[in-house]
């Protein structure tokens, strides 16, 4: 009997496929026999870890940049011997040989915690070295991504970064988790691999391995054991939306030839080349911070130039949107954000951190410039986490200063989403970063699954503020973009669209579903279907009533 699971949709696509569950963390026997031999007993410790630093080095191989770095020092800590040394103390004591390797990872990791700063933020990867090596010794599998043998779709809690940095779309059909919320780093990921994913799905890990399912990455519903014609009718279905899709290239615009601008997220060095050949009208947001993040200091100016000209080139004759250094809450940088801020989330986080740091934003404004001059790039550049107009004048000048033209503020807080006309006219140009404006507006933090029905974009209260928000700008006469995972959902395009919005920003993978919703609309069209989802009263009404009043053939 078939039966459906809900979660939230977070990476658009519908695939069928058997599951597979990433291992969970091993559970430690309280009672277990006592050490025997020491020698065969540290042997045994010394061969778990060693286990554990091979299969790392496996992964290193196949991921790049930052998560290759992080999968390195990962293998430095397991192979450190004086991890083997404190264990044996442990043994030594009379604790048995997963006990005394558990022990002993803490031990390490309450040294690096009281360190604080970067390593202290090292100190959670400690964990899931630890559960590797007592899962090795206890016999279990290790945590961490399945191996099948065939395509999967993989169902986990939520992702460790060892499991994302080495994630390979070819096997992975979708992605469905227990916990992670809409804009969790599992879902951009997903999102800009292109695999769908679903998150915050109760009871999805309660599935046996082999069992099939139907994930819908849109409405986020899980069939569990579909009949065979459902199955058929999805494979059909999907194969028919890719091919529409596909139909339509080019600019973004509406039926009648209203401009809306189709740009792409980028991050990380991976995926710089897919973004680059998407048809894309250029980039939205380049988070830059990628480049400052698993590291113990800034990267020099070369380093800086070389990172950022990479991407002008890929990009060139096409715009830049290039945002400022965005460390803090979800993004926690050692050597800039505050350590152990009670609420980072409302801290010195985004362009605040230049309060603290101001040479750092001056630094990077000047690597931006050099490398925008050396490609003739148009480059523009935002901050994050903007609040007041006297900020987005600041920072205007700085940028200017820097011998960069176009300087813009990001709306993610409610004061300036609110204050827009004025935060406009301090600068050239306006982008919603609707996660965190969602996540402030809903006062729901982005990173908890168990307020996903909060965060939703389509929130009417959301949806309300941004179109305050794109007519003052448009008052103004600036241009208003949105680059948060919201832009990439084909039925929220239409009615960013309709509110106003000019340009729609998100992973390359989800720009012929958004390109082929507005070529088969109108504006008058967008702003009825804004209308409606305007005047819903809650966050599900609104997007039921889009997703039945578009037309989707
Ligand atoms: C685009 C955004 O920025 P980030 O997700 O990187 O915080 C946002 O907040 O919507
Ligand atoms: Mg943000």
């Amino acid at each position: 009997m078939p039966r459906t699971l809900s979660g939230v949709g977070v990476s658009p696509g519908t695939v069928v496929g058997p599951v597979a569950k990433a291992a969970p963390p091993p559970a430690l026997p309280e009672q277990l026999p006592p050490p025997g031999d020491p020698a065969a007993e540290t042997a045994a410790i010394e061969a778990a870890l060693r286990a554990v630093a091979d299969d790392l080095q496996g992964r290193i191989a196949q991921a790049a940049g930052p998560a290759a770095d992080i999968l390195l020092a990962q293998v430095e800590i397991v192979r450190d011997p004086a991890l083997v040394e404190k264990a044996g103390e442990y043994l030594t004591a009379g604790r048995p040989a997963p006990h005394a390797v558990h022990a002993a990872f803490n031990e390490f990791r309450e040294l690096l915690a009281a360190v604080g700063g970067y390593l202290g933020e090292r100190a959670a990867d400690l964990d899931d070295l630890r559960n590797r090596a007592v899962a090795h010794l206890l016999g279990l599998p290790m945590p961490g991504l399945p191996r099948p043998g065939h395509p999967y779709v993989l169902l986990a809690e939520d992702l460790a970064p060892a499991d994302t940095a080495t994630l390979d779309p070819a096997e992975v059909l979708a992605i469905v988790t227990e916990q992670g919320g809409p804009t969790s780093h599992t879902a951009i990921l997903a999102k800009a691999l292109g695999v769908p994913a679903v998150v915050a799905c109760a009871g999805v890990l309660d599935l046996a391995d082999g069992e099939t399912v139907v994930v819908d990455g849109v409405s986020g519903a899980v069939e569990v054991a579909p009949e065979a014609a459902t199955v058929d009718a999805v494979r059909d279905a999907e194969a028919r939306r890719r091919s529409a899709a596909a139909a339509h290239t080019g600019p973004g615009r509406t039926a009648d030839g209203h401009a809306v601008k189709l740009l792409v997220n980028v991050g990380a060095a991976r995926g710089l080349q897919a973004a680059a050949d998407a048809d894309s009208e250029g980039v939205g947001l380049f988070r830059t911070e990628f480049l400052f993040l698993d590291r113990a200091g800034e990267p020099d100016h070369a380093e800086q130039v070389a990172a950022y000209r990479a991407v002008f080139e890929a990009f060139a004759g096409r715009r830049v949107v290039v945002r400022t250094l965005d460390a803090g809450a979800d993004k926690p940088l050692g050597f800039v954000t505050v350590p152990g801020e009670a609420n980072p989330a409302l801290g010195v986080r985004g362009l605040r951190t230049a309060r603290r740091h101001p040479g750092l934003l001056d630094r990077q404004l000047a690597a931006l410039a050099e490398a925008a001059r050396a490609t003739g790039a148009d480059v523009w550049v935002m901050a994050p986490m903007v609040s007041l107009p006297a900020e987005a004048a600041d920072f205007a000048a700085r940028v200017r200063e820097a011998g960069l033209p176009t300087a813009g503020a990001m709306l993610e807080v409610p004061a300036a989403a609110l204050r827009a006309g004025a935060l406009a006219s301090a600068c050239d140009f306006l982008s919603v970063g609707t996660n965190d404006l969602a996540q402030y507006v809903m006062a729901a933090d982005r990173m908890n699954g168990e307020l996903a029905d909060l965060l939703d974009p389509w929130q009417p209260a959301v949806l309300e503020l941004l179109r305050q928000a794109a007519t003052a700008a448009r008052a103004e006469d600036r241009p208003v973009g949105v680059c948060g995972e919201s832009a990439s959902d084909p039925a929220m395009a239409l009615v960013l669209a309709g509110l106003g919005v000019t340009s729609l920003s998100m992973a390359p993978v989800c720009l012929p579903e958004v390109r082929a919703a507005l070529r088969r609309h109108t504006l008058a069209e967008c702003q009825d279907l804004a209308a409606r989802a305007l005047a819903a009263p809650d966050a599900a009404t609104a997007h039921a009533e889009v997703q039945a009043a578009a037309r989707w053939e």
